[in-house]
């Protein structure tokens, strides 16, 4: 059992079976467990069902509080998106015929120049935050566009929603469209973003720095914003190495940088903060370099598959010791849930194993923790989320494997593997209640009232 000393009161006791992934345990599976979230929404005490007599007493709640799972139910930690653009909800599934740099200019930069309407921003951005929260995304790290009313307007939805989040306005001054500002736009514009984002103390939203990548901004650019965010200890994100006439185009436009990590290293942009999208075809001496400097990737397999961007090695990443989560980074990726992307990790890791049988295929344990915990890790908020130890935001999931009408036939006898068989083969129907901070944000709360 482990317990913090009761200190706040707790609000709510829960009974049944947790699956969670620590540091030590890849996938960890408590059955007939009882956890304590205080009245701030940390998990106070995580103990035995059995122990319930005992933890009652210590913790000062009553039997009639708990909260007994159903059969068929267990809790998850929540996934963390560590890597999707909000204004591309908009046109998920619809765009998947050119490689990247063309995506970008035929698709991508006229949709995302339409949220300078507020009023489209407002409804595309209510979408996706609760499509994602829908789906288990307890915590996203989002690219909005460039309009910094419509950023702010990201913040106050997923705020209002209840789901934690990392909000960029994005940053970029070199376009062949209009759709792009001046580099000194851009850095007054970043400036009052993060200024009035963070004077809105909202207490699980927070801006993050974002150059869409470095072939969209100038070194000035760059360096600017790495200045900016080591002022203020902020988050970065970016993309990196995604397809490789990207890495050309980096090599032509940055000629004196040894690699396309090292332009981002150049101007202060990898930090211990920063999490990049894909890197699908960085080098082992990029990914030292990430190592080196705590910076993480985000591995979005729906996305380098559609696109026809490339399978990145995620074995290798982790034998460099660099943190990694997951990303669906719509609309690359077309889909928002996090289930598809934990299902995608694993259809690239295996088509690595087709290519070359040496190479060993993630597990189910290895990919469910990197969409949880390995999430948390990457976006720098393993103290705060990413599993059920004491201390940390209960941000957990209630999965039901076979609720009415549900996409899943209840055969599977081998109950530790009915964990597999739910995130596998379920949906957002499988979670039947979502938890952020102790707070219960589906079924959707109440947007509060203006
Ligand atoms: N997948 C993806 N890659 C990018 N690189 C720069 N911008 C983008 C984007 O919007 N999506
Ligand atoms: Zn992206």
């Amino acid at each position: 059992c482990c317990a913090s000393q009761p200190r706040a009161k707790i609000a709510h006791v829960y009974r049944g079976t947790f699956m969670h992934s620590t540091q030590d345990t890849t996938l960890e599976i408590i059955e007939d467990a009882l956890l304590g979230v205080d009245t701030v929404g940390k998990i106070a005490f995580i103990g035995k069902g059995s122990e319930q007599d005992k933890l009652s007493q210590t913790f000062r709640f009553s039997s009639s509080n708990v909260t007994q799972l159903k059969q068929h139910e267990f809790f998850m930690p929540g996934m963390v998106d560590t890597h999707i653009h909000a204004p591309q909800y908009s046109y998920t599934g619809t765009a998947m015929d050119l490689p990247l740099l063309q995506w970008l200019n035929t698709y991508t930069f006229p949709v995302e120049s339409r949220f300078k309407d507020l009023k489209f921003a407002h409804r595309v951005y209510t979408e996706v935050v609760k499509r994602t929260l829908k789906n288990g995304t307890t915590t996203a790290c989002y690219f909005a566009t460039i309009h910094t009313d419509a950023s702010l307007l990201l913040g106050k939805i997923a705020n209002d929603f209840g789901q934690r989040a990392f909000v960029g306005k994005v940053c970029m001054d070199r376009n062949k469209s209009d759709y792009k500002e001046t580099t000194q736009e851009c850095q007054k514009e970043t400036c009052r973003f993060i200024a009035e984002l963070l004077n809105k103390k909202y207490p699980l939203v927070k801006p993050v720095v974002t150059p869409r990548f470095a072939p969209s901004c100038t070194g000035d650019l760059l360096g600017q914003l790495g200045a900016i965010a080591r002022k203020n200890n902020l988050h970065i994100q970016s993309h990196i190495s995604e397809n490789v006439d990207e890495v050309k185009l980096v090599k032509e436009l940055f000629p004196e940088s040894k690699s396309y990590t090292d332009v981002y290293h150049k101007y202060n942009l990898l930090t211990d903060k920063t999490v990049m999208a894909h890197g699908c075809h960085l080098t082992d001496e990029e990914l030292t370099l990430f190592s080196e400097t705590g910076a993480s990737l985000s591995h979005c397999p729906n996305s380098n598959i559609s696109l026809c961007s490339g399978l990145l090695n995620v074995r290798n990443v982790l034998k460099h010791k660099v943190k990694l989560g997951l990303g669906t980074d719509v609309a690359g990726g077309y889909s928002a849930s996090m289930l598809d992307a934990v299902r995608r990790t694993l259809d690239t890791s295996k088509v690595l194993t087709i290519q070359n049988p040496k190479h060993q295929a993630l597990t189910f344990d290895e990919v469910f923790r990197l969409a949880t915990l390995g999430g948390s890790q990457a976006l720098f908020l393993d103290d705060q989320t990413g599993n059920f130890e004491v201390g940390k935001d209960f941000d957990a999931l209630r999965v039901n494997v076979a609720p009415p009408g549900g996409p899943i036939d209840l055969i599977l006898c081998d109950k530790p593997k009915v964990g597999s068989g739910a995130l596998y083969k379920g949906d957002d129907r499988n979670i039947v209640e979502v938890f952020v901070a102790g707070r219960k944000v589906v079924p959707f709360m109440e947007p509060a009232a203006e």
